[in-house]
């Protein structure tokens, strides 16, 4: 299934704008699962079968499973999400960036290898270095647009010219010219609830990939306010840190489970 067809399908099924990001940081795990070499793998299903039915979609975040050579188990835990979730629609956040031909291999791993439904990608090489992602047709393409981080506005906040923002060129594009295949949504953090607004304008009903809520403090009612589409839906808000170590014993997936809820009716509450 195209993934925004199965993204507008879970918005409606769930209710829910939600994404719980997937982080796994071992030193953060629970006693029980310590120096388990299946750890991450546990973990992270823990916290998937205890809130799929709260979500709109799942965020896996590769570095945390490449730092600890445990590529295995990001497989293991797509499949698992695909099997036990079928309608949930995973986004790979990778953040990959290259020349076309590099690109094409990047496109094979997220795709192919990890079998995810989108990947986040960073579009600062051009049209010709995302070109190869796009080509999956049916697979979401998230591109970086206001990322989420302070630093974020070093590069992104540049006037290009006559008052355009480097951010807002990129969403420009990506709308009109890179999206040809409906395939396209961009990221703008949570923390600039102002850039939201703006990209919302110029792209329409383009999903919105929104971080920063939870850990990096960013507002759940302006992110509404300034992103939501006139039907209610139209973002991922994904939060990560403050759900995936919400507890820290047994019961960590029940009470990931419990902000997990908080969270997506917080979200629902400014609808
Ligand atoms: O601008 C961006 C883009 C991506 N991220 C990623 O989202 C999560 C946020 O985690 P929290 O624990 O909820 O802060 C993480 O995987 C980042 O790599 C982002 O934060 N900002």
């Amino acid at each position: 299934m195209h993934f925004m067809t199965a993204l507008r399908a879970a918005w409606q099924s769930r209710n829910s704008l939600l994404c719980v990001g997937l982080d796994p940081y071992p030193a953060r795990f629970p006693a029980h699962l310590q120096g388990r070499p299946d750890a991450i793998l546990e973990f992270c299903k823990g916290i998937v079968d205890a809130t799929a039915d709260l979500v709109c979609c799942f965020k896996p975040q590769i570095a945390y499973f490449a730092a600890q050579r445990a590529e295995d188990q990001l497989e293991d835990l797509i499949a698992h999400i695909h099997e036990r979730h079928p309608d949930t629609p995973v986004i790979l956040d990778a953040k990959r960036g290259d020349i076309g031909s590099t690109a094409a291999q990047y496109a094979v791993e997220a795709f192919e290898r990890f079998r995810a439904d989108a990947i986040t990608v960073n579009p600062y090489m051009g049209r010709d270095s995302v070109e190869p992602y796009l080509e999956y047709a049916d697979k979401g393409v998230i591109l970086l647009c206001r990322t989420s981080n302070p630093g974020g506005s070093d590069l992104q906040f540049l006037d290009v010219g006559g008052g355009e923002r480097l951010y807002e060129r990129v969403a420009r594009l990506v709308a009109n010219d890179w999206n040809a295949s409906g395939n396209c949504g961009l990221v703008v953090g949570a923390t600039f609830p102002n850039e939201i607004a703006r990209v919302r304008h110029i792209v329409g009903d383009m999903p919105l990939l929104v971080p920063g809520i939870g850990a990096q403090g960013g507002d759940i009612a302006e992110t509404m306010q300034a992103g939501g589409t006139a039907d209610g839906t139209g973002l991922m808000i994904n939060s990560s840190r403050a759900i995936l170590f919400a507890g820290s014993g047994e019961d960590y997936a029940q009470a990931a489970r419990r902000v997990a809820l908080e969270t997506r009716d917080a979200i629902n509450a400014k609808r």
